[in-house]
């Protein structure tokens, strides 16, 4: 995911295209947040929107059917619109507080486990994610949950690299130990 909030669009296009580029020569898909038209520009894989930004549907339209969009919802009514706009997956958050996203309601494990339950999609947590907390949220066991979402956990380091492997392996043990 591509997620810049503050740069303009020509920066932010060429920013995008360098990741895309990145991403495409390590076979991993890249979504890029909020900005359909820099998706579009730079062939990126999907977009993630948020419930303020262009409607799913919209963005199906704009995009068709080969791409990825993801939704972020908090409430079992969002996760069903999305799902009928034709949204691939929901983020559902923030999980715990975070520092990231400025007034992010906090939906603890409750929430996120009233939306898992409510989804026809797959479901990726996020909101204050990191490798103290990511095996806790995993173990939940709930329904459609197929993953975390993280910033700062690793972006918020030096280490990115040695953060984001070690953050992998807590999560493949969890995958390993439930299948
Ligand atoms: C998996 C996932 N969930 C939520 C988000 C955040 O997207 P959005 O709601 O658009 O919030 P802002 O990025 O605008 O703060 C995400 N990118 N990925
Ligand atoms: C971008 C974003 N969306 C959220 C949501 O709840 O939808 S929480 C969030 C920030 C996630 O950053 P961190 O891993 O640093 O907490």
């Amino acid at each position: 995911m591509f997620r810049e909030k503050d740069a303009e669009t020509r920066e932010f296009l060429e920013a995008a295209k360098a990741c895309v580029e990145i991403c495409k020569s390590s076979g991993v898909p890249l979504l890029i947040n909020d900005r359909v038209d820099v998706a579009l520009a730079c062939d990126a894989d999907g977009v993630h929107v948020g419930q303020s930004d262009m409607p799913a549907w919209e963005v199906r339209r704009l995009l068709g059917p080969g791409k990825i969009i993801g939704v972020s919802c908090k409430t079992p009514a969002q996760a069903e619109q999305a799902w009928k706009d034709g949204a691939d997956y929901i983020g559902c958050g923030g999980v715990f507080p975070t520092t990231t996203k400025a007034n992010n309601p906090t939906l603890g494990f409750e929430g996120l486990r009233t939306v898992c339950l409510a989804s026809k999609l797959p479901v990726v947590a996020i909101g204050g994610i990191n490798a103290g907390n990511a095996g806790s949220v995993m173990e939940l066991g709930l329904p459609n949950l197929k993953g975390v979402a993280v910033v700062s956990a690793l972006f918020d380091r030096e280490r990115v690299a040695a953060e984001t492997r070690n953050l992998r392996s807590i999560l493949m043990k969890n995958a390993y130990s439930r299948s």
